[in-house]
């Protein structure tokens, strides 16, 4: 028995994201929960001849509380999408207090449920539910997850399309790690599965670079005004959720970088603090995903000079998003 639910159901990502877990036979109960429309989108997917039992909440009557109690797994994909312009970390001014407000709700309703942060800026909003649920006094650092996994999406899409052959995509596998915004997006492309053609220049490796970071601002710009990913979102989501009820299930083996707080495996997350020679207290990591969760932190390994500066671009930016989080919760009274 799984119990899914969604918190921010009605939106772009969030429908499509809805109907990738309704069509997941793993799980059994599926919960959506928005500030608008959740009935109907709730009624529409209950019809769908797969397991999961739908039910749609809407604030009023507690319906928080309802749409939790009882979630093995949550999803936050609630918060304004970008426009044409602006950063990640432009969206903070309103997606803070929405996610403060859903993260104080799982504290109270579902403490012990993995929490998967899609809502941006990805890399503050992390720190954000992390700090209100140690205020409440229910933090595990194993069960809190930014979903990072449209770069890794992206990387494999991007990397095929360089070789030729968009039918490799599926399988090819780049670590993309840091975190989700801009420079902070380091894709480890000297790990690919599927190495790059020989030759392959400095300038096309920067393009190619550069394309897996600013991946999101190709889609923003393509949309003019109507929001950001939605649909690529959504899939890479359910993608993760899945990896993250697979291994809970006992499944050994499962290995997705995602933004992690680096305490949540000491061994590991000292190692990677001295290979990218700063004390950050997240970072996005290759996690190996057990059954509470993080199982362990994977070290980055052999990276190439040119990755090297990558981090070091990555991690002053980092350690300023994560520090805006954490002191927003510090500021704000739960
Ligand atoms: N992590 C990642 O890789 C990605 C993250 N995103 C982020 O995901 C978020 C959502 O994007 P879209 O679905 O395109 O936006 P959207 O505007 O289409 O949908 C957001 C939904 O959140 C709901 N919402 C607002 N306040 C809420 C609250 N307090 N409680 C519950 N629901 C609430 C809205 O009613 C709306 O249905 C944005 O912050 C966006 O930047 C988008 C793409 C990729
Ligand atoms: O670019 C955005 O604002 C949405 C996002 O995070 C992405 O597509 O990676």
């Amino acid at each position: 028995m799984v119990k899914a639910v969604v918190l921010g159901a009605a939106g772009g990502i969030g429908q499509p994201l809805s109907l990738l877990l309704k069509t997941n036979p793993s799980i059994t109960e599926l919960s959506l929960y928005d500030i608008v429309n959740t009935p109907g989108v709730a009624a529409d997917l209950s019809h769908i001849d797969t397991p999961a039992k739908v039910a749609g909440y809407l604030p009023p009557d507690d319906g928080l509380k309802k749409a939790l109690t009882g979630a093995d797994i949550v999803i936050i994909p609630a918060g304004v999408p970008r426009k044409p312009g602006m950063t990640r970390d432009d969206l903070f001014k309103i997606n803070a207090g929405i996610v403060r407000d859903l993260a104080k709700g799982i504290a109270e309703a579902a403490p012990k449920a993995f929490v998967l942060v899609i809502s941006n800026p990805v890399n503050s909003t992390v720190p954000i539910v992390a700090e209100v649920f140690k205020k409440a006094g229910v933090f595990d650092p194993k069960k809190i997850f930014g979903v990072t996994t449209l770069d890794v999406v992206r990387a494999s899409t991007f990397v095929s399309e360089v070789l030729g052959d968009l039918s490799l995509a599926p399988k090819v596998t780049v670590p993309v790690v840091g975190g989700h915004s801009g420079v902070t997006i380091v894709p480890l492309l000297s790990q690919s599965s599927h190495p790059l053609p020989s030759g392959f220049s400095q300038e096309n490796l920067d393009k190619l670079v550069n394309r897996i970071q600013f991946g999101g601002d190709e889609v923003v710009k393509a949309k003019d005004g109507a929001g950001s990913a939605t649909l690529s979102m959504a899939y890479a989501g359910a993608d993760f959720a899945y990896k993250i009820i697979c291994a809970a299930k006992g499944e050994k083996g499962i290995v997705a970088p995602t933004y992690v707080n680096l305490a949540a495996d000491k061994e590991g997350g000292d190692a990677l603090k001295k290979e990218i020679g700063r004390d950050l207290e997240y970072f996005s990591a290759p996690v190996e995903l057990g059954t509470e969760g993080v199982a362990k932190i994977n070290t980055l390994g052999k990276i190439t000079a040119h990755e090297a500066n990558l981090i070091k671009a990555a991690v002053p930016e980092l350690a300023t998003n994560i520090e805006k989080g954490v002191s927003f919760i510090e500021s704000s009274k739960l």
